[in-house]
C-alpha cells in the first residue's frame, strides 16, 4: 500500500496508519524556500564522506554519501563501519533546537545523508543499535527529492510505502524499530538529491545515569 501524503497536507504532526509502532508525519515542517537553502549549505558546508562497509569479505561503497555530527562520545556503528563525530554546524544545531522544543526530548547527534540520484538508497533496517536505548525518538527531516520510503512490519511481512516531500518531518518513537524494519529503495525514475537528516539521542556511557 502507499500513501501519498503530501497531498492531504498534514500540517501538525500526525500519526501514520502502522499496527505496533508509533511515527507521526508533518508535511511543510520546513517550507520550500527554507528546505532548498538549507539543502544547499549541507551540500556546502558538511564534510560528505562515501563509506564502504565488508559485504561477503568485499569491501562494498554504500550507496549515498553520509556526514555524522554531535556530541564527543556519540560513535556510530553499524555493519564493520565505526564513524567518529564531527561538531555539529550552525545550521544543524538551530534544526535540533527546534526539533527538541516542538518534540519535548533530547537530541543529540544527527546523521546526514545525501542520495545523488535514484541509484542511491538505503537497505532495510532498524534503528536499534543498545546505545540508542530501548525505545528511541529519531527525527527525521527530508530535502530536495521526494523518495518512497518503506516500512516492513516485521511479525505480518506487511510492507507500507510513504512518499517522504521535501521539508517534511517524520517521527519514529516508541517500539518502532523493535517491529518494523524501514528503509529507502532505489528507483529507476530520474530523481535529482534528497538530503536526510536523521537526529538521534546516543546515551553517554561515562555520564551519571
Ligand atoms: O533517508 C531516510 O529517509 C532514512 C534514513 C535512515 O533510515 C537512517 O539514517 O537510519
Ligand atoms: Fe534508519
Amino acid at each position: 500500500m502507499q500513501f501519498n501524503l503530501f497531498a492531504n497536507q498534514v500540517t501538525s504532526l500526525a500519526a501514520l496508519p502502522l499496527p505496533d509502532a508509533d511515527v507521526l508525519y508533518q508535511a511543510g515542517w520546513l517550507s520550500a524556500v527554507e528546505s532548498n537553502q538549507l539543502a544547499a549549505q549541507l551540500q556546502k558546508e558538511l564534510p560528505w564522506r562515501q563509506d564502504s562497509i565488508k559485504l561477503y569479505g568485499r569491501e562494498v561503497k554504500i550507496p549515498r554519501l553520509q556526514s555524522w555530527h554531535g556530541a564527543p562520545h556519540c560513535h556510530y556503528q553499524y555493519s564493520n563501519l565505526s564513524l567518529t563525530p564531527q561538531r555539529m554546524t550552525a545550521s544543524l544545531s538551530h534544526i535540533q533546537q527546534r526539533l527538541q522544543r516542538e518534540l519535548a526530548c533530547q537530541f543529540n547527534c544527527v546523521l546526514a545523508n545525501w542520495y545523488r540520484d535514484g541509484q542511491d538508497g538505503m537497505g532495510m533496517h532498524a534503528d536499534d543499535e543498545p546505545e540508542l536505548g530501548a525505545q528511541p525518538v529519531i527525527a527525521s527531516l527530508s530535502l530536495g527529492a521526494a523518495r518512497k520510503f518503506s516500512f516492513k512490519h516485521l511479525a505480518s511481512g506487511k510492507r507500507t510505502d510513504f512518499i517522504l516531500e521535501p521539508g517534511s518531518l517524520l517521527v519514529m518513537r516508541g517500539a518502532t524499530q523493535q517491529h518494523y524494519h524501514h528503509g529507502l529503495a532505489k528507483t529507476r525514475k530520474p530523481v535529482s538529491d534528497r538530503i536526510n537528516l536523521t537526529y538521534r539521542y546516543i546515551i553517554d556511557p561515562g555520564a551519571n545515569q
